[in-house]
């Protein structure tokens, strides 16, 4: 008996790939963080093996990227050795159709905002269950809060009507830490009608380094879909 082919995984695979195959040579490139992006930078990974590209840079989003990366022998660099990022690639929790993004699932949106909103093409890669009509819709709001103000972060977050939630390890006791050494919060809201002023908002509260919400940042958002029992990718 052959064992099924999830198709979720098919999906994350085939996104990954289309968008590594817009990765030039000589280009420094943004490695986003989770399980789509993982196939992306093992198929820039495949293409220098190859020979196909040549003089590749990446600047990690996370612990998680940078190990990638190293594994797919992917030359790595940082912020105060570049002046710009010519491409990154990474993934979302939710998109909405103006290409506004929820991200953070992987506890790493900080340094991911900071990479994402530098490069010169932010291509977004996600399967078709991230696509919602309202940012906030299923997804709750990542807010990384350095340790010392998570009780008064999560109680200016609860006056905003948000939901707040210190979010728990896994196969870890306690909360999770990010890259950072902080922890985060995620927020539901019930809706979220303006993310540019809910960005902002959140941000501004004491003690917030930074949330989910990504706005007017993706340049190209392509969506892996099954029809038929075959992968396709398309874009937004
Ligand atoms: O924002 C992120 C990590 O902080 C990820 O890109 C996001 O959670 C999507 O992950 P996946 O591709 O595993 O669904």
């Amino acid at each position: 008996m052959t064992a099924a082919v999830d198709p979720v995984k098919l999906m994350k695979q085939e996104v990954g790939k289309a968008a590594a195959a817009h990765v030039k040579s000589g280009s420094i490139v943004g490695l986003g963080t989770g399980s789509t992006t993982a196939y992306a930078i093992q198929y820039i990974g495949d293409r220098l093996k190859s020979g196909e590209l040549n003089d590749i840079k990446g600047v990690p989003t996370s612990f998680q990227a940078e190990v990638l990366a190293k594994q797919y022998s992917i030359p790595l660099t940082t912020l105060d050795a570049i002046d710009h990022i010519d491409i990154a690639i990474d993934g979302a929790d939710e998109v909405d159709p103006q290409k506004n993004l929820i991200k953070g699932g992987g506890a790493a949106h900080t340094r991911e905002k900071v990479v994402d909103y530098l490069a010169d093409q932010f291509i977004v890669v996600v399967d078709s269950g991230k696509l919602v009509d309202r940012l906030g819709s299923v997804f709750a709001v990542p807010v990384e809060v350095i340790p010392m103000a998570i009780a008064p972060v999560i109680q200016a977050i609860a006056k905003l009507g948000g939901k707040p939630e210190l979010r728990m390890g896994i196969k870890k006791a306690g909360p999770v830490i990010t890259d950072q050494g902080n922890m985060v919060i995620d927020v539901k809201f019930d809706t979220i009608d303006d993310p540019v002023s809910l960005e902002k908002t959140l941000n501004n509260i004491p003690g917030v380094l930074e949330n989910g919400i990504f706005v007017n940042c993706a340049d190209l958002v392509l969506i892996g879909e099954v029809k038929d029992g075959q992968p396709i990718v398309r874009q937004l």
